[in-house]
């Protein structure tokens, strides 16, 4: 079990994260929150490529720095930017780094066939990468983040810059690797982490907000979120009443889905929230998303 143990991080003066309190067993889970929200920073510390200004973090009881090399592994991470060389072919790249982790030669080869086979680049596996989408090289990240089989998976951001097919793809494989490891994944992307995490991690203003299930995150708007339609010369004062979380013009008709207290009018709809909702609704004020979305 990795455990964040009261963590707090300043960058000089200026707070990232405040006292995070966090838990992980088996299992997939989603870091969601707009860009500048302190997931990398996160991410980073339970890389150890970062330290806690305050708290710990702990694996199965040991502070982690203490841990060192023991921690690293069986920690297997994956990067925002991951450097890779170009003129590789995925083959002699994974062969170069399983020497560098200290993998002998027939374990490694054997790995690395199994790896090329689950991340479907077994027929490229001698082409160089620099012909490769960007779906390809994240899932050459991901095969070199598994090469130690590792208990912990960190994936920062694995899916900035892919298209939905690669996307889907990438979900599918991370599903097949969570039955028996940790697998924390980062993204700003709702659709990315809800329907394969076990666990959603929404940070806001420093802290975490919510780490629960999709449907109880989701819950979190049951009641409250509603769908109805207004005339065209409405529609200003009805996005001043309410929080608009969609809206579309439709025969002449605004239709908005939006949030209040509870419901107002015959007209309305009660609707069941999504994530995305919560997500949208959540972070509403922050400046951070316009730039993210
Ligand atoms: N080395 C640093 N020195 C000072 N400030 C930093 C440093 N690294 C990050 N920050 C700031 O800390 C905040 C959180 O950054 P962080 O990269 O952890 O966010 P994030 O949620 O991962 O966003 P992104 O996906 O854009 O990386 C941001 O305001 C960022 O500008």
């Amino acid at each position: 079990m990795l455990v964040v143990e009261n963590v707090s991080k300043q960058y000089g003066n200026f707070q990232v994260l405040n006292s995070i309190q966090l838990e992980f067993q088996n299992g997939i889970y989603g870091l969601l929150a707009p860009n500048g929200a302190g997931k990398t920073t996160l991410i980073k510390m339970l890389a150890t490529l970062m330290f806690p200004t305050k708290g710990e973090i702990l694996y199965n009881g040991t502070n982690i720095v203490h841990l060192d090399d023991k921690y690293r592994d069986v920690l297997g991470y994956l990067p925002q930017h991951f450097g890779y060389y170009k003129n590789y072919s995925p083959e002699k790249y994974l062969f170069y780094l399983a020497a560098l982790k200290g993998l002998n030669k027939s374990t490694a080869k054997q790995r690395i066939k199994e790896l090329l086979t689950l991340v479907g680049l077994e027929d490229v596996r001698h082409k160089k990468m620099k012909k490769f989408s960007g779906g390809m090289i994240q899932r050459v990240g991901i095969a070199q983040a598994m090469l130690n089989d590792p208990k912990i998976l960190i994936l920062d951001e694995p899916t900035a810059g892919l298209d939905p097919k690669e996307r889907s793809r990438f979900r599918k494989i991370l599903t097949s690797l969570a039955r028996d490891r940790i697998i924390i994944l980062s993204t700003h992307i709702v659709s990315d982490v809800e329907s394969i995490a076990n666990q959603i991690i929404m940070m806001k203003d420093k802290k975490i907000l919510y780490k629960d299930t999709v449907a109880d995150i989701s819950n979190q708007l049951k009641g409250m979120l509603f769908e109805t339609q207004v005339s065209l010369t409405e529609g200003d004062q009805f996005r001043a009443n309410y929080q608009i979380i969609g809206e579309r013009q439709e025969r002449g008709k605004l239709f908005f889905r939006f949030v209040a207290e509870q419901k107002q009018d015959e007209s309305w709809i009660e609707i069941s929230p999504t994530l995305e909702d919560v997500f949208l609704h959540v972070y509403e004020d922050d400046q951070t998303l316009a730039g993210s979305m």
